[in-house]
């Protein structure tokens, strides 16, 4: 199978170049970069940092490129991934996109496009964290409603968005365990907030220099606490992840597929 890869300058999509380029099952045809970049018209070997070329051209545009693929791996920004979106659906291409941070309405955007191409949707493509969300069904189905529940995530100074998008789907996952809507017991900072309210979700955001992912979810009570946390060294667990979807992608049927489809998880 052919793959385009978004971003092979960014931290995942270099991973992921380098990840694909090993694998047997797939090919890379082409990379894509923002206009402007120096690196347009070079080799994705060279401009992910692998330093070998692969022979295959970053591009600016997408158009020129796309017909020569099966599946585009977008892990960039919310901008840019609308825009794959856009010229997959045009060219029923399927993506896996692992791109976090995005609107209501530009989440439904990628349901409707599910209609007509194949699309994982994958806030967190470790295998590992994906395991980690059914611990917290459990933990949340046994004591939820009883603890003070707290979702503690760090990432590097980086990142854009926050809450991480992890962190909204654990907490999906516990208020689906506790038959709640996520809206209704999320809170977001403590300031003026008053007493704590059991089986409501607590969310805190740190930034700190270059760590790379760690999520722990707390179930509070009183006397002792359940933590479970998930740390990742690197993004490479998340980027094996996103080769896995890929090549998942391959021949599907149009719709919206989750890593869970992907690794196999119940
Ligand atoms: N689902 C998961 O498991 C994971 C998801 N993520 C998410 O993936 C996204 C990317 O994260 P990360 O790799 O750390 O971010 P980086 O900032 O390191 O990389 C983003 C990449 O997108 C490129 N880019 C930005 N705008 C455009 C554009 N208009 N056209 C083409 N390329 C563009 C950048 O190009 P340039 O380098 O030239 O600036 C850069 O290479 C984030 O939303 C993050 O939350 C991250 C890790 C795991
Ligand atoms: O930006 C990151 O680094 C990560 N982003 C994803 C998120 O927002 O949850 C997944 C992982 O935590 C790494």
């Amino acid at each position: 199978m052919n793959i385009i890869i978004a971003g092979p300058r960014g931290k995942m999509g270099s991973l992921i170049t380098k990840i694909a380029s090993n694998r047997t099952d797939m090919k890379i045809v082409a990379g894509i970069g923002p206009e402007g970049r120096d690196y347009i018209g070079q080799d994705i070997g060279i401009v992910s940092g692998m330093g070998r070329a692969l022979n295959a051209i970053v591009v600016d545009d997408i158009k020129t490129v796309i017909n020569e693929s099966d599946v585009i791996i977008d892990y960039t920004t919310t901008e840019f991934s609308m825009e794959i979106l856009e010229a997959a659906l045009r060219s029923k291409k399927a993506v896996v996109c692992g791109t976090t941070g995005f609107s209501e309405e530009e989440f439904n955007r990628i349901k409707d496009a599910s209609k007509q191409i194949p699309i994982v949707y994958a806030a967190n493509s470790s295998r590992v964290v994906n395991l980690m969300y059914k611990l917290l069904k459990i933990a949340a189905e046994a004591i939820g409603n009883v603890s003070d529940i707290e979702i503690i995530e760090m990432h590097d100074r980086y990142k854009k968005d926050a809450p991480s998008g992890t962190s909204k789907e654990m907490g999906q996952v516990i208020a689906e365990a506790l038959n709640k809507e996520l809206k209704d017991i999320a809170v977001f900072g403590r300031e003026g907030k008053g007493e704590r309210v059991p089986g409501s979700i607590g969310y805190h955001s740190i930034r700190s220099g270059d760590i790379s992912s760690s999520h722990t979810v707390m179930f509070g009570l009183m006397g002792e606490r359940l933590e479970i946390t998930h740390h990742a060294y690197n993004w490479e667990c998340f980027a094996q992840g996103a080769c896995e979807a890929a090549a998942f992608l391959y021949g599907k049927e149009p719709g919206l597929y989750t890593i869970k489809d992907v690794l196999k998880i119940e």
